[in-house]
């Protein structure tokens, strides 16, 4: 189901929500931390979404065993690089990486523009190494308030040639898009383009704040879109991005079943819809299942499949001549 002739992209993935659980186990002893389970099949349950989460919330929290033992800044960098070679291994040609560098530093109080430049080192490193193409995306983690997210800003700024775009994700329920317009002028000032996670707790409302106020060109998730016809309409006229991530989506509650996901619903309506993975390792699935299992699920077509594969390209932070090297690279390999 993946057309081998067109770039395979990752748009929407979290590099710090993608920590193998060995590598968890490595870093733990390396450092001398406590870890709820000391072999990789006992420590699994406690990194891995082994049932369906009650809520978004209830999910993130599978996050934090993988930043608890981020205890140096080589430890970043060592994830960063293993985030790329988990993408060469999944036949990615391109992925685009997020990540949140307060969450990243929290635990062990890491300098946070340090993380920044960590996780630019191992990606990059990984691109030299793997032959795979990236871009990085900066996280403000709006669960931890405006002013943890003012930090990350400032970390990410610090870097702002190496960091392509600005996103906010967490706790979309608790912590709406409006408190964050100031953070969001400062990322368009700085030229980043920006993708939000919107309509994913929330509702239709959150998916036309992130657009109108915030500046967003791609929505992260953005499942309760199709609960607004206008919406609808307006992000296939405007060409609004959305990387969907179906199992995710499940695994959240926020849709009840694969047959229910949106994302046949986007791509009827003309909408520029993608299909990513989000947090791989935590929710134990990759790009390929996503591809070849989840998306048939969802009930799509082969030729639904393609055109998902299709908009991956087109909405891609990237300018027309780098897709065009890109599909270049693809043909002549
Ligand atoms: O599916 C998701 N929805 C909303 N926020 C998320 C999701 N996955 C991870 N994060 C959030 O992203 C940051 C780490 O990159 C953390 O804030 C984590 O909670
Ligand atoms: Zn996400």
């Amino acid at each position: 189901m993946i057309d081998t002739t067109l770039p395979l992209t990752d748009l929407h993935r979290h590099l710090d929500g993608n920590i193998r659980a060995q590598t968890i186990l490595d870093l733990g002893r390396q450092f001398n931390l406590p870890l709820p389970a000391d072999s990789l099949e006992a420590l699994r349950p406690h990194v891995q979404v082994v049932e369906t989460a009650p809520d978004l919330v209830s999910f993130l929290q599978k996050l934090d065993w993988g930043v608890k033992v981020l205890a140096d800044l080589d430890a970043c960098r060592r994830v960063a690089w293993e985030n790329i070679e988990d993408a060469a291994r999944n036949g990615l040609h391109y992925v685009e990486l997020r990540f949140s560098p307060g969450y990243m530093a929290m635990n062990h109080n890491l300098p946070v523009a340090g993380v920044v430049e960590a996780v630019i080192e191992g990606v990059r490193q990984g691109c030299r190494d793997f032959g795979v193409e990236a871009r990085l995306i900066g996280i403000m983690s709006r669960t931890f308030g405006e002013a943890a997210c003012l930090a990350e800003l400032e970390a990410l700024l610090a870097h702002r040639d190496s960091i392509t775009a600005l996103d906010l994700a967490g706790d979309e329920l608790g912590f709406p898009g409006s408190l964050f317009l100031n953070h969001f002028n400062r990322a368009r000032d700085a030229g980043w383009h920006i993708t939000v996670h919107a309509g994913e707790a929330a509702g239709p409302e959150s998916i036309w704040q992130a657009i109108r106020e915030l500046g967003a060109k791609r929505i992260g998730h953005g499942v309760k879109a199709v609960e607004d016809p206008v919406l609808m309409d307006f992000l296939a006229e405007h060409g609004i991005g959305i990387e969907s991530c179906l199992t995710s989506n499940i695994q959240t509650s926020t849709v009840a079943s694969l047959d229910k996901h949106p994302l046949i619903t986007f791509l009827n309506h003309g909408v520029l819809a993608t299909i990513n993975t989000d947090d791989p390792a935590v929710q134990g699935i990759d790009i390929i299942h996503e591809y070849t299992v989840a998306a048939p699920q969802a009930g799509l077509s082969t030729a639904q499949i393609r055109t998902a594969q299709e908009n991956g390209l087109k909405i891609a932070f990237l300018s027309d001549a780098e897709k065009q090297a890109l599909i270049a690279k693809v043909r002549a390999a």
